[in-house]
């Protein structure tokens, strides 16, 4: 699409500016939600999109497929949703996934800002919402919707033709993590007209600051690799099968080639300026730490900093320091609010990171590369940037993800730059050299070429694709890669003996879980007695940041054995899971307290309520539990986790979906894996550290100094005999 100079300003609803004026007259004006909306307004129309919306309306009602390319803070995620509402075909909802959750939150809320709307389910008329695992925050007139690509893909199971969709846009494409590889084929068969259920054309918009604009409209340009690849539903196939058998031609629509749009918008609002390191260090964190005081003792206020690191262990020990020095710099200086941002940590917690920190405050938020693309964190001007990342990678070796420290591309460097410059002109401060950002990768390796599959291979079979080696997909993965995830799903009985979706595969499909602990469910709902309450604690806890606060030192270890005592299992780590969920909900006067009399996270095991809350809900709704029967508030207190009959029943049920995790004994005392045979340690977190036992099962391995499996339970080596037989 050509580049055209500023079209007129419009309103967001089509208004010319001079009437907008008039209504700011009105009776809105006390009307706090429309005052936010036209305040915000002046600051949308000098983003640069703002002046490209007749470009990207007129690109989609002339193509169904539009690729938007535009820098870091031009508007795209927030902006272009709105643009769209105003065009004519866009009678349904907008979805806009998001790789995380954090952001689509952060989004949603903003867009519901600038629309002058309530958010979410707040209220019926809410036009703005959000939907990320465990929570869904939609109302009926939702017509904006941010969702996590997981959550988009569980609608697809759903509803294959995405009926209740106009348009999906893929936000931040270049992160390419599987799930969105999946979407992108699942969408370019819906616009070559794979699903006949679709009375209208899906328009799908593709963008990111940093993505291959070129291979990505080539991949919708390019027909389907074969005609179902991309998936159909139940009916579709009936159709094509009843076709085959009659001779005639497949009576599906003729997919009609339409070129796909592309657009770039230039320029972002506020300039980032950019340092190196002249050296490189050897000790970022000791780096990291002194940049943070340089800024906060020489920079003037407000000016709040970001800092990127790889996991919540450094998060943890950074903010330590940070506190220890913080306390004691004299008054002459703003006070720091330190406030760490990762995955696990609750929803509440990320949010907190959006709030305004107190007066004479300055916030440094510490976080993952979660926040490293759509957020705009307020208050932000320094960047800093420590270069590295944890990636997950696929160990053949052990047949499983493991998460390892790495660089970051180049893309990825440039994407946590732009976090700055967003409000205000900004700085990013690179703790690695001009060279050694030279030196980075252009663009990360796409997940699908480096991670277990079997989620995705999962997906696929559910939404109908026969043969996953045929899938559209934009890098096809290794065949060996696909080989073993379809293995492994042989083994969770997710897949028949002839490749076909099993009853319990559809079903783990449907939970918001990996299929290894998807299985455990069902198993845990399907034991004589079933025990699916008790998993659904302990598969909660595993969702969520640990709910022990880590003990370091000999002393602490010690104490943390006198607090926790009474939940330590002899079992192992999943019964003692078990018995501190039930303790804690059992707990009705002050469970904050009680959090913390037993070292425990009161932070976490609110998550995890909230998790097992969910699971119980989307468990009841997949009718898991014999009928007539619910989960009610007095469960807690009637089990006693105490039971070897039901510790069997429950490490069964985790062994039916962790078969490949099992260690055993060796005459000299050391543990070794079932599969790859390598010597493993019980990791010091465990109950059972120090323990000797038959056989283990456990839930991750994991390479520090030496080969750990965390989260470790003692089983018999005759249960494997029900297992494999
Ligand atoms: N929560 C917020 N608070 C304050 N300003 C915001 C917020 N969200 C967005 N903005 C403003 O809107 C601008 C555009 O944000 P948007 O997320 O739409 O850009 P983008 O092009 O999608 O950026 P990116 O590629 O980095 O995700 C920001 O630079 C900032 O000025």
């Amino acid at each position: 699409m050509a580049a055209q100079k500023s079209a007129p300003a419009r309103v967001s609803n089509g208004q010319t500016n001079g009437m907008k004026r008039k209504r700011q007259d009105g009776p809105k004006q006390n009307n706090p939600l429309q005052n936010k909306k036209i305040k915000l307004l002046e600051s949308r129309k000098k983003l640069p999109i703002w002046s490209r919306q007749q470009d990207i309306k007129a690109a989609l009602e002339k193509n169904d497929v539009l690729v938007l390319s535009g820098e870091t803070g031009s508007g795209k995620s927030t902006q272009l949703p709105q643009f769209l509402l105003e065009s004519k075909w866009c009678s349904k909802c907008v979805a806009v996934t998001q790789p995380r959750r954090v952001a689509a939150i952060s989004l949603a809320r903003r867009v519901a800002e600038e629309m002058g709307t309530p958010l979410g389910k707040s209220s019926p008329a809410s036009k703005v919402g959000y939907s990320v695992r465990f929570d869904d925050s939609t109302s009926p007139s939702t017509r904006i919707k941010y969702l996590t690509e997981g959550m988009l893909l569980q609608e697809m199971l759903r509803d294959s033709a995405m009926s209740q969709y106009s348009c999906v846009v893929v936000d931040e494409v270049h992160e390419r993590s599987v799930n969105v590889d999946l979407i992108l084929g699942f969408l370019k068969g819906l616009v070559k007209g794979i699903n006949k259920k679709r009375k209208t054309p899906l328009k799908v918009v593709v963008m990111s600051a940093t993505a291959d604009v070129a291979g990505i409209a080539r991949f919708f340009d390019e027909p389907m690799p074969s005609d179902k690849a991309s998936g159909t539903d139940g009916d579709e196939e009936d159709d094509l099968n009843e076709a085959k058998i009659n001779g005639d031609a497949p009576k599906r629509p003729v997919a009609s080639p339409k070129p796909v749009s592309t657009c770039h918008v230039e320029g972002r609002q506020y300039p980032v300026k950019l340092s190196y390191l002249d050296r490189p260090t050897d000790d970022v964190l000791q780096t990291a730490f002194e940049r943070i005081f340089k800024i906060h003792c020489k920079e003037p206020m407000p000016g709040d900093i970001l800092v990127f690191l790889t996991g919540q262990e450094t998060i943890q020990s950074l903010q330590k320091l940070i506190e220890e020095y913080a306390v004691n710099l004299t008054a002459d200086y703003p006070k720091l609010l330190v406030l760490p941002l990762f995955a696990a940590l609750p929803q509440h917690a990320q949010q907190r990171i959006f709030q305004s920190a107190p007066p004479n405050t300055r916030k440094v938020i510490l976080s993952t590369n979660i926040a490293e693309t759509s957020v705009t964190v307020p208050g932000v001007r320094f960047v800093v940037d420590t270069g590295k990342a944890k990636i997950k990678q696929f160990r053949n070796r052990l047949a499983l993800d493991s998460l390892l420290i790495k660089p970051i591309s180049r893309s990825s460097a440039d994407q946590r730059k732009g976090r700055a410059g967003r409000e205000a002109p900004g700085q990013c401060y690179r703790l690695y050299t001009q060279e050694g950002y030279n030196s980075l990768e252009k663009n990360a390796t796409p997940e699908i070429l480096r991670c277990d599959l079997s989620a995705a291979v999962l997906t696929m079979k559910a939404r109908g694709v026969p043969d996953p080696l045929s899938f559209p997909f934009l890098t096809p993965p290794p065949r060996d890669a696909m080989e073993k995830a379809l293995l492994q799903l042989l083994q969770l009985s997710a897949l028949a003996e002839d490749g076909s979706i099993s009853v319990t595969g559809k079903a783990i499909a449907r939970l918001p879980l990996t299929p290894t602990l998807g299985r455990v469910i069902l198993s845990s709902a399907r034991s004589d007695p079933p025990c699916l309450r008790e998993t659904i604690d302990i598969v909660a806890c595993l969702s969520v940041e640990n709910i022990f606060v880590n003990v370091e030192t000999e002393e602490t270890r010690e104490q943390a054995a006198d607090a926790r005592g009474q939940l330590y299992r002899r079992s192992g780590d999943h019964m003692t899971l078990l018995a501190a969920v039930q303790a804690y909900a059992a707990e009705n006067s002050d469970r904050k307290a009680w959090a913390e009399r037993h070292l425990i996270s009161h932070r976490a095991m609110q998550s995890v309520m909230d998790v097992r809350k969910q699971l119980r809900a989307q468990c009841l709704q997949a009718k898991l539990l014999p009928s007539g029967s619910s989960f009610s508030d007095g469960d807690d207190e009637g089990v006693s986790s105490a039971d070897e009959e039901l510790t069997e029943r429950i490490l069964k049920a985790f062994l039916s979906g962790f078969a490949n995790n099992i260690a055993r004994l060796c005459p000299d005392g050391s543990y070794k894996t079932f599969v790859g045979n390598q010597t493993v340690s019980i990791h010091p977190s465990s109950v059972l550290f120090g323990r000797k036992v038959e056989a283990l099962v456990y839930n991750e391995f994991v390479y520090t100094n030496k080969a750990y499996a965390r989260g470790v339970s003692a089983i018999q080596l005759k249960w494997l005999e029900d297992l494999f037989t």
